[in-house]
């Protein structure tokens, strides 16, 4: 497949690029900060650069006629009902998360959280200090999926890839589930099952959820 990467230059520009190289799929357009290059029109794009490029996506996006998988997080609210919106005329997946592990654990979240209501529950997240954003887009993700108000806490350290835990406790016991990526590839994986999951659909909005099921 003919495709786009925005953020190619950067720590999963160069995991997503590497893994597409390995499925021959060809990369056609780049946007980084200091360069744009279209060799040829691509028909999808992968999205994994910085929240303040999100309408430059959408503007290639519609331009291109292309397909979306968009990964970059810190998105507001407007910015995914304008992705909804092109979603229209063109089939989108966006995730905070593109790991398998991670929809695993949302899963047995939500398991325990039907269970154990009037327990105090924490999400906290740590990632490594070149993260712009936080909380983390995962930590956001598991608390929407719990549907509640729980606290989220974070730490930057070194050059940890992603870790995200839960714990719920009671006065008598805790639970504590937790997810550790352990290379970024286990993101670009998730993207490139994505790549195979898009290929065939028309239009509409779609979550790496949809990807698992799929
Ligand atoms: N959904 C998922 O599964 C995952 C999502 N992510 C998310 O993906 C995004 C990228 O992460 P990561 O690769 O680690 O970050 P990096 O900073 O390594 O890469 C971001 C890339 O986008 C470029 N960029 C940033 N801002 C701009 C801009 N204004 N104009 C043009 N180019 C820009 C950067 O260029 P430069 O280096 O010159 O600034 C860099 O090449 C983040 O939002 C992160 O949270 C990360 C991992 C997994
Ligand atoms: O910036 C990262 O590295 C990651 N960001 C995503 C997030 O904000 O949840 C996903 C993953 O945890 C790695």
């Amino acid at each position: 497949m003919k495709y786009g990467l925005i953020g190619y230059k950067g720590k999963m520009g160069n995991s997503i690029k590497k893994l597409m190289d390995e499925e021959n799929h060809q990369l056609v357009y780049k946007l980084d900060k200091n360069i744009e290059e279209e060799i040829d029109i691509p028909q999808l794009i992968i999205d994994f650069s910085n929240k303040s490029l999100i309408d430059k996506v959408i503007e290639k996006t519609q331009k291109y006629k292309s397909k979306l998988i968009i990964g970059t997080t810190a998105l507001e609210q407007k910015d995914i009902e304008k992705l909804k919106q092109i979603s229209q005329n063109t089939a989108i997946i966006q995730s905070y998360n593109y790991s398998i592990g991670i929809q695993l654990l949302i899963k047995a979240a939500q398991m325990i959280n039907k269970q154990t209501l009037n327990w105090d529950k924490e999400i906290s997240e740590i990632h490594h200090r070149f993260k712009v954003d936080k909380p983390s887009g995962t930590a956001i993700m598991i608390k929407n999926s719990l549907d509640q108000e729980i606290n989220i806490t974070s730490k930057r350290l070194g050059n940890v890839f992603g870790e995200h835990e839960i714990n719920f406790s009671s006065l008598e016991e805790i639970i504590t589930i937790k997810h550790q990526a352990l290379t970024r590839d286990v993101f670009a994986r998730g993207v490139l099952k994505s790549v195979n999951y898009i290929k065939d659909k028309k239009n509409g909005y779609y979550t790496f959820k949809d990807v698992m099921e799929g």
